[in-house]
């Protein structure tokens, strides 16, 4: 069964997710690599969105991600697996906003959650030129 000691490791170290839920998906077939697991790539990219619908919201419109700090994936998710990414802010700069995703898994038909990855991921607030703006400026949410 993939991953059940970290499981067990999470329930006795109670470790909880931090932040706000951003996404939460199912893992499909589709994402999977040559080894059957999810693609770390796929993972990557959802905690992307996450992070992006994050910096929406706080940011009143079109962010773009600048940068991602280096990741470390802490086990395989599989298919079937219930992704979910939570947010929570790092650092608010003029027109930057770094934000902490961290990925989590609950296992096909499992009830527990399990740390997968986490990183850092940082969005500048972007106008209709895709220049950067203030992360404070109001602008239409298009
Ligand atoms: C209710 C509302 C709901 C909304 C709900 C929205 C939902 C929405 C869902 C979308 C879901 C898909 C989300 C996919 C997200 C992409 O896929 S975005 C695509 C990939 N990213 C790109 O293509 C961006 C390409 N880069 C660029 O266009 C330009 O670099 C940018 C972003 C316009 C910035 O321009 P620049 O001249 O390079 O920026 P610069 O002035 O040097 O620095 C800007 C800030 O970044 C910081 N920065 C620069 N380099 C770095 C670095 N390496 N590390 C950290 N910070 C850095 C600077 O310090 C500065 O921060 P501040 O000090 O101002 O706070």
């Amino acid at each position: 069964m993939v991953g059940k000691n970290s499981e067990t490791q999470n329930e006795q170290e109670n470790i909880q997710p931090e932040g706000e839920l951003s996404v939460r998906t199912l893992t499909m077939p589709c994402d999977t690599n040559h080894n059957g697991d999810i693609f770390g790539g796929w993972v990557l990219s959802q905690m992307d969105i996450a992070g992006a619908i994050y910096s929406g919201k706080r940011c009143n419109g079109r962010t773009a991600t600048i940068a991602i700090e280096a990741m470390k994936f802490i086990q395989p998710v599989g298919v079937g697996d219930i992704l979910c990414c939570y947010c929570s802010t790092v650092k608010e700069g003029n027109t930057s906003l770094s934000v902490k995703v961290e990925a989590w898994v609950v296992r096909k038909f499992e009830t527990e959650r399990v740390k997968v990855t986490s990183g850092v991921f940082t969005y500048v607030a972007i106008d209709e030129d895709k220049r950067p703006r203030s992360i404070n400026s109001k602008t239409v949410l298009k």
